[in-house]
């Protein structure tokens, strides 16, 4: 773990249980790889990842099973030590692969721009030449411009302690806001292909796997477990998944099981399987196990069967010392305000003194959201809730929050003199008229704009015996009674197809409130209310096509043409950091 990271708190877990295959999966972990380093459940680094993964290995294969190693992307954009850098990942490649990999595929967020999906083409998808699949996504290649597949669709292998024959996918989901440089072809398609249709028929396979960056419960997921079943009615298939930043475990039929591990390094993902057939073996009743593990040298020392002194390599403490001097040279830790209180996005009701977007809404939008070429005309300024990723904790805010709250490069963009009748109509289409949108362009869910970790969540869960999230002890990882015998710290509840064992820790839940997809400040409204009063629409530009499509139906005919840069030199993320130094910086 990193130095400055907290001692893990000792909790009740529930153990692992081996199979003949086994698996830990990584997903979502965007930057996160130095941990975290304000909360002790969460608090391994990617170094610790290493360790945990070759004692395991070591125990395993010592039985004669076999474990594999997999990521489904999004490894990027999220937090400083990737976010931080110029060029931005100029650290966190290497350290990620001194992880072993034997599947791994790319995420959404590596297509955002051009050079983060270079990156993938050059940097990462050959580190991993063995194993990183594409089973959908084609790049131009930066040297030649020709579209190449950006890795191998598919692979055959067979593992080996178990001589299990496996065939593996790597697919994205059907996303379609990359940068024009890669192409993603939708999955109802690429399962159409001969190679996949070939690579399907083959009888030779005990198991597929079949990993991506896409919801466990997804039309995408399921399409592809229809399409294997309809020639293969019996070879079992694990699904590894991701997207959603949620922990699932999802069942698509009894041979049939798909996980996903959650986000931002909070969770390392075991998944084991028994009973399969191999080269060697017939067998028809496969059995499967799934378990979420804390990443926390706690958890990780119990589950390898080892402690402090026999844990640790001279490799991991490498992988550490590494994440550590990369952090200090990019000044992760330089303080630029104190918060006085912490600041959830879903812990806490919106609105309310404790909600992030109400501060945003409040204070920050309001004090630095402003264009000196439009002077202080009124105006609205919208942003999508999706934008904010990770709460603010009471203590100092530093550089690495900034990215850990907003690491998007997306800047604000404008219409101007926009009839205010007819715009302050805008907020309550964006978060109540979801099916309008989805029925005018199925890409523009309104949901889209939201945070992902919601979209599993239909409605709240409060949780009425929680202390308050502004208590004195209201962190998420101070122990509160649980029980009459044993203190349990608030954490991951998880409830999933398999019930609700699925956590390796013990924990007391945690409320969580739904959040709007949009929120809204309104600045300088004097004489607004006057129906010829115009008024700015100032939004994040990456909800664009959403405020566009949304004036369309009040009547407005606006194209991107009528819009323009506000506060050019600025985005998301930089204009939180300035309202930090400017209003925070006394607290300390
Ligand atoms: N420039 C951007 C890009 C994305 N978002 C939000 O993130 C969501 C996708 O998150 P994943 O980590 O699950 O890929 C997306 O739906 C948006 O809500 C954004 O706000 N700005």
């Amino acid at each position: 773990a990193q130095p400055n990271a907290p001692e893990p708190l000792e909790a009740p877990l529930r153990d692992l249980k081996y199979g003949q295959l086994n698996f830990l999966h990584t997903t979502d972990t965007h930057g996160w790889h130095a941990g975290h380093l304000l909360e002790p459940s969460f608090s391994a680094d990617w170094g610790d990842y290493v360790d945990f993964a070759a004692r395991l290995r070591e125990k395993l294969e010592g039985e004669g099973r076999d474990l594999l190693l997999i990521d489904t992307g999004d490894r990027i954009e999220g937090n400083g030590l990737y976010d931080a850098s110029d060029p931005k990942g100029l650290f966190t490649f290497d350290i990620f692969r001194a992880q072993h990999m034997d599947i791994i595929c790319s995420g959404n967020h590596e297509l955002y721009q051009q050079n983060s999906s270079e990156n993938e083409y050059l940097i990462t998808a050959p580190a991993y030449a063995d194993s990183y699949l594409a089973s959908n996504i084609d790049i131009l290649n930066p040297t030649t411009g020709e579209v190449v597949p950006l890795a191998p669709r598919y692979k055959k292998f067979t593992t080996r302690l178990q001589g299990i024959r496996i065939m593996a996918f790597g697919f994205l989901y059907n996303f379609d806001r990359n940068y024009n440089n890669t192409i993603v072809q939708r999955v109802e398609q690429t399962i159409q292909e001969d190679w996949f249709q070939q690579a399907i028929r083959d009888r030779d396979i005990d198991l597929f796997v079949v990993i991506g960056h896409s919801a466990v419960r997804s039309e995408e997921f399921d399409m592809i477990f229809r399409a294997i079943r309809s020639v293969q009615w019996d070879t079992p298939i694990q699904f590894f998944g991701g997207h959603y930043h949620i922990r699932d475990y999802h069942k698509f039929d009894s041979k049939s099981y798909g996980l996903a591990s959650g986000r931002f390094m909070e969770t390392i993902g075991f998944q084991s399987i028994d009973g399969l057939s191999s080269k060697n073996s017939a067998n028809t009743s496969p059995t499967f196990f799934r378990r979420f593990i804390d990443n926390n040298l706690y958890s990780l020392y119990h589950h390898s069967g080892h402690n402090a002194s026999t844990f640790h390599s001279e490799r991991g403490r490498n992988i550490t010392k590494a994440i550590e001097e990369a952090r200090d040279a990019l000044s992760l830790d330089e303080t630029f305000g104190c918060a006085k209180r912490d600041l959830w996005m879903s812990r806490a009701k919106y609105p309310s003194n404790s909600s992030i977007f109400s501060w945003l809404e409040e204070h920050v939008f309001p004090g630095v959201v402003n264009d000196t070429r439009r002077g202080d005309r009124p105006r609205l300024i919208i942003s999508n809730t999706g934008a904010i990723r990770f709460d603010i904790f009471k203590g100092p805010f530093t550089k690495d929050s900034t990215f850990i709250v907003c690491p998007f490069t997306s800047g604000f963009h404008y219409l101007k003199d926009v009839p205010y009748n007819r715009a302050r109509k805008l907020i309550f289409l964006l978060n109540r008229a979801g099916e309008i949108f989805e029925t005018s362009d199925p890409s523009l869910a309104a949901w889209k704009m939201s945070p992902p970790h919601q979209l599993g969540i239909p409605e709240d869960i409060v949780v009425p015996e929680q202390l308050p999230p502004d208590h004195p002890f209201g962190n998420s990882q101070t122990p509160i009674l649980g029980s009459v015998d044993r203190a349990l710290t608030p954490g991951y509840t998880t409830v999933d197809d398999a019930g609700d064992d699925g956590d390796d820790t013990i924990h007391s839940p945690i409320s969580f409130y739904r959040v709007p997809n949009c929120i809204q400040s309104v600045v300088n409204p004097r004489d607004i209310d006057l129906k010829d009063e115009v008024v700015d629409v100032v939004f994040n530009e990456f909800i664009q096509p959403w405020i566009l499509l949304g004036l369309r139906f009040l009547g407005l005919n606006y194209s991107d043409e009528d819009v323009d840069k506000y506060a050019p030199d600025d985005n998301m993320t930089t204009l939180i950091a300035k309202w930090v130094r400017t209003n925070w910086a006394d607290n300390c």
